[in-house]
């Protein structure tokens, strides 16, 4: 069996008296797509730079690409990518040579740095701005170009500390292809998201984050099944939810019951059979706490 792409054991962080993560306990797959999810505050960043070796945790261990986070900093550094890890992209210079620069510096050849950088240029739409100063660029485009430049160069585990925040929907969507592509290649990815399509969407597994605790942990489809079946939703003529009831998704379960309320309710009442989504899942595993934005 591979060995865990990372592995974090009864993880304890405080900053003062406030107890930010509580006894984080993980496992995350080589080759899988990881997505943390959970509110504003719930400790997701803290979590991602005690992996990438950038905060200290007070009590626990963790272990990245096989190296742990304490004793083999160096190593865990030299396995990972993080956004942002690069966030000083050079104002003068274009996006174009910023990205270039980064493939050097991390040992792609000339003619492999171009090809990557016209690709990541592609991906991002920033094709066009390649030649222009970073200084001319917009908000959404710098973030663009960080993000293109934590891809540039691949390591067997990334960290994407909510990388879609801020993009527009074309963006997210390129970024999620990204993404896809990185784990065909069998790169680890451990994202954390307030969004809960992009969890949906993206990842093998999922692990909903509160209370400095993790409160549930496996793949969308496990998480939807645990919150509960189908329910039968009825909305009034304002589109307004009525009622939810249960189902087992049954002819027979939906005829009966659709009998029994066509005598009570008005005509106009309109049905559908839903499964649970992503945030049903959240605010049955948090208890109704903050809910998370949707995407
Ligand atoms: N260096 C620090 N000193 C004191 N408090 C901190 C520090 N870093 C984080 N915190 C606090 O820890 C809590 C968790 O923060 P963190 O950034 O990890 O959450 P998050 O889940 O990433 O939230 P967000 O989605 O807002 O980024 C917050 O209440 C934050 O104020």
């Amino acid at each position: 069996m591979k060995s865990l792409a990372i592995e974090i054991q009864n993880l304890r962080k405080t900053f003062g008296d406030h107890v930010v993560l509580d006894g984080i306990n993980l496992s995350v797959q080589p080759g899988t797509v990881f997505a943390l999810l959970g509110p504003n505050g719930a400790g997701k960043t803290t979590l991602i730079h005690i992996l990438s070796t950038l905060v200290a945790p007070d009590e626990g261990t963790a272990r990245v690409a096989g190296f742990d986070v304490a004793a083999e900093r160096n190593k865990v550094k030299r396995s990972i990518t993080l956004t942002g890890q690069f966030a000083a992209v050079d104002d003068v210079l274009t996006g174009e040579e910023n990205l270039r620069m980064i493939c050097r510096l991390s040992g792609l050849s000339a003619a492999d740095s171009r090809v990557r950088t016209a690709e990541l240029l592609k991906h991002f739409e920033l094709t066009e701005a390649a030649r222009k100063r970073v200084k001319t660029y917009s908000g959404g485009m710098r973030r663009r170009l960080d993000l293109a430049i934590s891809l540039a160069v691949s390591r067997p585990v990334m960290f994407l500390d909510e990388p879609t925040t801020g993009l527009d929907t074309r963006s997210r969507r390129a970024l999620w292809d990204i993404i896809l592509q990185l784990k065909e290649q069998g790169i680890t990815i451990f994202l954390t998201t307030q969004y809960l399509e992009e969890a949906d969407q993206l990842a093998d597994t999922i692990a909903v984050i509160s209370g400095g605790r993790i409160v549930a942990t496996g793949s969308a489809g496990e998480l939807k099944s645990r919150v509960g079946g189908e329910v039968i939703e009825l909305r009034n003529t304002d589109d307004e939810i009525i009622r939810k009831i249960p189902t087992d998704g049954t002819i027979l379960d939906i005829s009966r019951t659709l009998h029994e309320l066509a005598s009570t309710l008005p005509g106009e009442t309109r049905v559908s059979i839903n499964r649970p989504n992503m945030n049903d899942v959240f605010l049955a595993m948090t208890a109704g706490g903050t809910e998370v934005a949707p995407a």
